[in-house]
């Protein structure tokens, strides 16, 4: 295995603000590798240090075997970066916006501008400025995709997109991970992370508080059930459900009919049991969400201790 990214005791302060403190990264060459945390996490400001744009207040930091502060314009070359704002105020179009970027970004293999425009369903011939904040994002990720580079480096990338093409970005971080390309990208939504990334790091108030591989992190170990059953009375129902050791916060809730009634539930661990004691009762409507990140990272707090 080779490390592409090695962060350690990774450090940041604003003043007497840390908004990152204390953290430790190892990323794999060929994984996807997704950072995650609500608002103000911190997520950005490692990614910024990652490419240095930002320098850490403390801490050591490797980027494809160099320290970014030290590394320069070379290093940039093998990188792909989105930023978190896609902020272009230019005249020019997107074609020539590209162009101009590629110039920077080292070889960009001929057609390849083209193609990925028509993947993601860009018209290059917009000025950049009259863009929409999707299209805006997806020019941003051309020009982090296109030149290939080893290590992609995407903040919140799929901010904006809609979800047809949420979807063939995911498609296309696989294929560059299938190819060998590393992957880090930060999100505040939990499914885009736990659909992308082979390894997680989970971020809040600039802390790691978890990390490990997507599935042994079971970050959604916990959620939120809501179901209108019918044919039944809210005392039977009430005890069936009471009775199952995966559900908690157990609400019947009356409607206008007194044999419909309304339950929510949050789910704990294993669904299994509670979709076949479920199954015995009929059924109008029911939904299963994951819950917030807030709420995962409580969970998880919970049981880490
Ligand atoms: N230039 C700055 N000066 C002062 N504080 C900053 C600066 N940049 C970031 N911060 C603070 O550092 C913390 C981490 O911010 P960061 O942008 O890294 O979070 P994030 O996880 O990316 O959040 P979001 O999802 O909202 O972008 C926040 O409390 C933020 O207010």
């Amino acid at each position: 295995m080779v490390t592409v990214v090695e962060t350690r005791a990774l450090t940041k302060r604003y003043g007497r603000h840390v908004a990152v403190q204390n953290i430790g990264l190892q990323v794999q060459r060929g994984s996807v590798f997704g950072l995650i945390g609500p608002n103000g996490a911190g997520k950005t400001t490692v990614l910024r240090m990652l490419v240095d744009i930002i320098r850490p207040t403390a801490g050591e930091l490797s980027v494809l075997g160099e320290t970014p502060r030290r590394a320069g314009a070379a290093m940039r070359r093998r990188i792909g970066y989105l930023p978190g704002d896609v902020n272009l105020t230019d005249r020019v179009s997107g074609r020539m916006f590209l162009q101009h970027i590629a110039q920077l970004s080292g070889v960009v293999a001929e057609h390849k501008i083209d193609q990925l425009a028509e993947r993601l369903e860009l018209d290059m011939t917009r000025p950049v400025r009259d863009l929409s904040k999707g299209n805006r994002q997806k020019l941003g990720l051309i020009q982090a995709f296109m030149h290939e580079p080893e290590l992609l480096i995407l903040d919140e990338p799929t901010s904006g997109l809609d979800p047809l093409m949420q979807r063939e970005f995911l498609a296309m971080v696989r294929e560059a991970s299938s190819v060998g390309q590393t992957i880090v990208l930060s999100s505040h939504i939990l499914s885009e992370i736990q659909h992308a990334a082979d390894d997680v790091a989970v971020l809040a108030q600039g802390r790691l508080v978890a990390h490990g591989d997507v599935a042994s992190l079971r970050l959604t170990s916990v959620a939120r059930l809501g179901a209108v059953i019918a044919d039944t009375d809210a005392l039977t129902l009430h005890t069936r459900m009471q009775a199952l050791e995966q559900l908690e916060d157990v609400h019947i809730h009356p409607t206008p009919d007194d044999r419909i009634h309304r339950l929510t539930a949050t789910i704990r661990g294993d669904m299994d049991p509670v979709v076949k004691a479920l199954a015995t009762f009929q059924i109008r409507d029911l939904t299963v969400e994951e819950p917030d990140l807030e709420e995962s990272i409580i969970d998880l707090y919970a049981r880490t201790k």
